[in-house]
């Protein structure tokens, strides 16, 4: 297996990472720490508890079955104080009506980050919800604002998944596998179930990015069907990091994100004291930079599911419960086609963020990085007047969309706007008339 240190970052200290996607990994911080042909020795080296966390039923099918076996100072269990539920701020579960808002489509300016020092918890401000956590189905799209750093405050989401898409500014999340470091292009995976506290890197005064809890199946990489064992997303860039641990004595808290709700309770240590794990249930990044994307290179606009990066999948084939697709730099090359998104209406529902640049169907403003859209299940949207006129009148020679990452976190189920998206000023309260500016071109003489 390839050892690879973070690109550009080839320092004594630089976290390590191993390559691919869904491998069994194996990995030790200390020699020998990690038993070799069996899970459970009488007792494991250097007086290392095991524990078993497992990401699917024991009987899942292989192709979907995922488990670690963590070699630690402590059980979890011996983690476990008493848990008090605490004030979740604005970080809402699905199911949450808390507002109905007319159909239509909706936007928001970046939220800036606060004054006022933030952790990782505290700045999650959730802006949709969608199916029922406590039916394992569905998602939650969050913006997350963080200002200070997690020290000794520990963290794990019984109820989701974890998709982190920095927006701006760089952190460092210290999980129980090991630590992972992600700037904006990049994205983390953080699997249910696993410790961690969330820093801001070396020098970022403040950190903004998008956040998607998925409570549905753990998300893979999709089929590429015909187009071949290449290009999208490659399992080798995908890197999951090496064990590290904490053998830290200081009052502490544990915070339990369980039922939508969070509890914390007291510890006076650190529980990321994994000094040894190995198995293919783990955390992972990806440089969104890396994906090798295919599309139209005589005709038309293929369907965004081509840049599909990641697929939740649910019980209904081809029907996801979340595809995190995105629209990279690429060239369009077409020809007489009418390049950017068409207008449509989708039984799926769209959140977009964008991390960068211009994306191509919203270039009369607006549409800034940092900020974001819903279009709802079966609302029409398409390009604004300014990406129409544009594109239908432009000399189509190939033509290169550059310094531009937007993603969109697609779900069969229909998304709830928060109290808090619905009321915070800035949500776009003319967004709404954006197609009515579009002009009649009908000539019924003129072909
Ligand atoms: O609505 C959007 O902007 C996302 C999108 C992009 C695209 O190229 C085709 C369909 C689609 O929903
Ligand atoms: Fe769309």
């Amino acid at each position: 297996m390839n050892v690879l240190l973070r690109p550009g970052a080839v320092t004594a200290n630089a976290p390590g990472y191993m390559s691919g996607f869904g491998n069994g990994f194996e990995t030790e911080a200390l020699p020998g720490a990690l038993p070799i042909g069996r899970n459970s020795p009488q007792r494991c080296a250097y007086g290392l508890y095991a524990e078993q966390l497992s990401g699917s039923p024991f009987t899942a099918p292989r192709a979907s079955n995922e488990r670690s076996w963590l070699y630690r100072i402590r059980p979890t269990v011996a983690h476990w104080g008493k848990f008090e539920k605490v004030d979740a701020g604005l970080w809402r579960t699905a199911p949450c009506a808390e507002v109905e808002l007319p159909p239509a489509p909706l936007r928001w300016d970046p939220i800036p980050l606060p004054e006022a020092p933030t952790s990782f918890l505290e700045g999650i401000r959730t802006i949709t919800t969608a199916g029922d956590a406590a039916a394992q189905a569905g998602l939650a799209a969050h913006v997350y604002l963080v200002t200070r750093s997690m020290r000794d405050e520990y963290f794990y989401n019984a109820d989701a998944e974890m998709l982190f898409v920095p927006q701006q500014g760089s952190l460092r999340l210290w999980t129980e596998f090991g630590i992972i470091d992600i700037a904006p292009t990049e994205i983390a995976v953080i699997p249910r179930g696993v410790k961690l506290r969330v820093e801001l890197a070396d020098g970022t005064a403040g950190a903004r990015g998008y956040l998607c809890e998925n409570y549905g199946g753990a998300f893979t990489l999709p089929e590429r069907g015909p187009i071949g064992a290449n290009c999208l997303a490659n399992p080798r860039d995908f890197l999951t990091p090496q064990a590290a641990y904490e053998d830290r004595e200081a009052p502490s808290t544990l915070t339990v994100k369980w039922g939508g709700s969070l509890w914390r309770t007291a510890l006076a240590r650190s529980p990321l004291d994994v000094v040894a794990w190995h198995g293919n249930y783990a955390p992972y990044k990806y440089d969104l930079r890396r994906y090798s994307p295919v599309g139209p290179v005589l005709f038309d606009h293929a369907d965004p599911s081509i840049f599909t990066v990641l697929t939740s999948p649910s019980e209904t084939p081809g029907t996801a419960n979340i595809d995190f697709v995105i629209f990279p730099d690429r060239w369009m090359v077409a020809e007489n086609t009418f390049r950017p998104p068409w207008y449509h209406m989708n039984v799926m529902s769209e959140f977009m963020g964008l991390v960068e640049g211009v994306y191509d169907a919203k270039t009369g403003g607006g549409f800034e990085p940092g900020g974001f859209s819903l279009h709802n299940t079966m609302l029409p949207h398409g390009p604004d007047m300014s990406a129409f006129e544009a594109a239908s009148s432009a000399a189509l020679a190939p033509h290169k969309l550059e310094g531009t990452l937007a993603f969109m976190f697609e779900t069969r189920f229909p998304q709830c706007v928060t109290r808090f998206a619905a009321e915070v000023p800035q949500f776009q309260q003319d967004y709404p008339d954006y197609g009515l500016g579009l002009h009649r071109h009908f000539d019924p003489r003129q072909a």
